[in-house]
């Protein structure tokens, strides 16, 4: 059961596809090149790719790889809560807001073992101010096979000045200049 901070009050609205947001199936590469979630820079991350569904929703795959385990042979539980915060991240991207985790509710239901596809679905819920709700669910065996994790989300909306204020000069600045358009604008883009 989630907790009273992840029910969306009773003046939340249902979430709004922006018009420019990718067309269903389109892939949404990655926001940032060293993202340990999507980043195809960082070596042992987990190189997620979500593809934009109907509405605000998403799918994305995860291949568990050796330097992701906890147990001998299993996915350690924190790269699975990273799997999820970064599939439920990429959905922001579909609003077209620039959001951060707030809270972040993970069920571990069933192990899930070196070498699986996770293969993630995720859906924003409803929208109220700026705070953000939304839930994912991992499958393993397949996009229908059983359920191995769910989560569900608060996001919060932040200025573009949350990252310059808090984050590495030396970083915001080459992201800011990354030659790739698209994640240069997934990354800074703001709309009202
Ligand atoms: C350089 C590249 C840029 C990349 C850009 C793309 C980035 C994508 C990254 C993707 C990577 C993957 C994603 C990641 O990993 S994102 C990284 C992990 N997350 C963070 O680092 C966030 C750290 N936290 C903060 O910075 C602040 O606390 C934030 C910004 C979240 C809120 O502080 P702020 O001062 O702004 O706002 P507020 O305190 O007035 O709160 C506002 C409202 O929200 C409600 N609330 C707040 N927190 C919680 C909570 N925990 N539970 C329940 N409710 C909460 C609060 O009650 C209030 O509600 P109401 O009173 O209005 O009803």
């Amino acid at each position: 059961m989630s907790s009273a901070s992840l029910l969306p009050p009773a003046d939340a609205q249902p979430p709004v596809r922006h018009p420019d947001a990718p067309a269903p199936g389109e892939p949404l590469g990655a926001h940032y090149e060293h993202c340990f979630g999507c980043g195809p820079g960082q070596p042992h991350g987990l190189h997620l790719e979500a593809r934009a569904g109907d509405g605000v929703s998403l799918t994305a795959e995860f291949t568990v790889q050796p330097a992701h385990q906890g147990a001998p042979g299993l996915a350690h539980g924190g790269v699975l809560a990273t799997a999820l915060d970064e599939t439920l991240g990429s959905l922001n991207w579909l609003l077209r807001t620039i959001a951060v985790t707030g809270r972040l509710e993970t069920d571990f239901v069933a192990p899930v073992p070196v070498g699986t596809v996770l293969h993630l679905e995720a859906e924003v819920t409803a929208v109220a101010g700026r705070k953000i709700y939304s839930r994912a669910t991992g499958r393993i065996g397949g996009p229908e096979g059983p359920v191995a994790v769910r989560a569900e989300a608060l996001f919060i909306e932040v200025k573009v000045d949350h990252f310059t204020e808090h984050g590495r000069e030396q970083e915001i600045r080459a992201a800011m200049s990354d030659p790739d358009q698209i994640r240069r604008s997934r990354a800074f883009e703001v709309n009202p």
